[in-house]
């Protein structure tokens, strides 16, 4: 079985932390309705996205039924009876550090995984757009892949995207698929989001997902939108505008194995000439 449904959730966010929840979980379901066996939300899918939000929405993520937003996810995930690629929260740790996260929730609520955002949006296009997570942001330090019935997938976080190694090393741990909740914005996203997703997909030969919040035009931080998944032949089998919708794509994992055959390049590797960076823990 390698086939499935995917669903990117491209979520309208505002202010109210239980509006948003609420809001994700009825796409959730409406997705499970429409028949999705995947879904993904974006990335700060329950606080609007801004260095001076992280610290005011963050939760402890270690238990379930004591974050919000945590057990929200296990809840939509069992009742959709979806895996679900829980976008990302702001999660604050013992140690009082504040981390960009994604969750990862199997179809009876189980928690799957964790990622903690590797590489931190920190650019500088003066007059356009300048940010810095890393002011309030502290990074993850590990690569997180997870396993479905339809083959292993390996998760990153919006600029997490901008960085080949990531990809190239969940590619040759398994993953048949990346998927990165993000929130480009109205001056990066025209220039390189599609871009990058393509890319990944044909570094790779594999599948990528990624899944934008809608654009609030009253908000700070223009989201830019355009979720989208490419194949393992890097082409758009899937995308929208900017406005709140689902982005729906059937997937198919065999199609990798198909694009390797057709384009060898991972049995043309010439790790005499340049060392595989794969094999690095
Ligand atoms: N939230 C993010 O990481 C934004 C990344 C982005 O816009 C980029 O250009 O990279």
């Amino acid at each position: 079985m390698s086939t499935f449904k995917l669903a990117l959730v491209q979520l309208a966010v505002g202010a109210q932390k239980a509006a948003n929840l609420a809001n994700a979980r009825r796409k959730v379901l409406e997705a499970s309705e429409a028949g999705a066996n995947m879904v993904v939300l974006p990335e700060c899918f329950n606080s609007p996205y801004g260095t001076k939000y992280f610290g005011q929405y963050a939760e402890d993520l270690q238990d379930t039924q004591t974050s919000e937003s945590m057990h929200a996810l296990s809840q939509m995930a069992k009742d959709g009876s979806v895996y679900l690629v829980g976008g990302t929260v702001p999660e604050r740790t013992s140690d009082n550090k504040l981390y960009n996260t994604c969750t990862v929730w199997g179809p009876q609520g189980e928690l799957l995984a964790r990622h903690r955002k590797v590489h931190l949006f920190d650019i500088n296009f003066p007059g356009c757009m300048v940010f810095q997570e890393s002011e309030v942001l502290s990074s993850g330090r590990e690569m997180t892949q997870f396993s479905t019935p339809w083959g292993s997938v390996g998760l990153g976080i919006c600029y997490d995207v901008r960085f080949p190694e990531m990809a190239m090393v969940a590619a040759r741990r398994g993953c048949m698929m990346m998927v990165y909740p993000g929130a480009f914005n109205t001056t990066t996203g025209p220039l390189h989001w599609e871009l990058l997703v393509r890319a990944r997909a044909m570094d790779n030969q594999i599948f990528v997902a990624a899944c934008s919040p809608a654009r609030d035009l009253a908000a700070e931080y223009q989201a830019w939108g355009h979720s989208i998944v490419a194949d393992p032949y890097a082409r758009v089998v899937a995308t929208t505008d900017e406005k709140e919708g689902v982005v729906y794509a059937d997937v198919d994992l065999g199609l990798v194995d198909e694009v390797r055959r057709a384009i060898p390049v991972y049995s043309q590797r010439r790790f005499d000439v340049y060392p595989d960076v794969a094999q690095k823990k």
